[in-house]
């Protein structure tokens, strides 16, 4: 029997779409918990392991946190792990300009699910998804993010755009969660 996994975010939005994602097919127990964790600074991964083994910490059982970066080519990865200062500062408009001077809108969507275990000395397993897209002067609803701005490779929309079923289809946050699925069906 699985035990029950708390997922730590303060991301409301992040919480109904893994919600959404899992639905009845994730073979466990996932409640939630709003907890607004501190994220050191350092690469995708290392951030991830260390807000899982915070969040173990606070709860002191099985958890899952998930961060998410948004990659711009055009700067080399950033601002990655720290879009979300981005976003709050500069909003979906200024994302896109911020790639003004540059040829190249290409970015990628980057979701890592970090899991403990539950155990003093378990280590963090991660689980992470990419899509690729362009960085687009934002169009459509404002609910959720940098989705405005986001138009992923192959199709006309942007996140926002997209009815929520089909984000779901294509987003690196269901890339993730299909393989932190899979890790508990085998
Ligand atoms: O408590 P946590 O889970 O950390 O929630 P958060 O909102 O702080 O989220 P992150 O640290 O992962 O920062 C990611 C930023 O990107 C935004 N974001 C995350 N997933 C997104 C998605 O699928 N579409 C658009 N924006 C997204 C989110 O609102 C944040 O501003
Ligand atoms: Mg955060």
């Amino acid at each position: 029997m699985l035990k029950t996994i708390t997922f730590v975010t303060g991301n409301a939005k992040k919480l109904e779409e893994v919600v959404q994602i899992l639905g009845s097919d994730f073979p466990g127990e996932l409640t939630s918990k709003k907890l607004d964790l501190p994220e050191l600074q350092g690469d995708i991964n290392e951030i991830s392991i260390l807000k899982a083994k915070e969040a173990h910490r606070q709860v002191q059982g099985p958890v899952v946190v998930e961060d998410t970066a948004l990659c711009f080519n055009a700067l080399k990865g950033l601002p990655g792990p720290y879009i979300k200062w981005f976003l709050e500062k500069l909003g979906p408009e200024g994302l896109h300009q911020m790639l003004e001077g540059f040829e190249d809108k290409t970015a990628q969507a980057v979701c890592t699910f970090a899991y403990h275990p539950g155990g003093e000395n378990e280590k963090v397993v991660l689980f992470q998804g990419r899509t690729d897209g362009m960085i687009v002067s934002p169009r459509g609803p404002r609910d959720f993010g940098w989705d405005p701005c986001f138009q992923p490779v192959g199709y006309d929309n942007t996140y926002a755009e997209m009815p929520k079923s089909e984000k779901n289809k294509i987003s690196h946050r269901y890339r993730a969660l299909d393989k932190f699925r899979k890790h508990f069906i085998q």
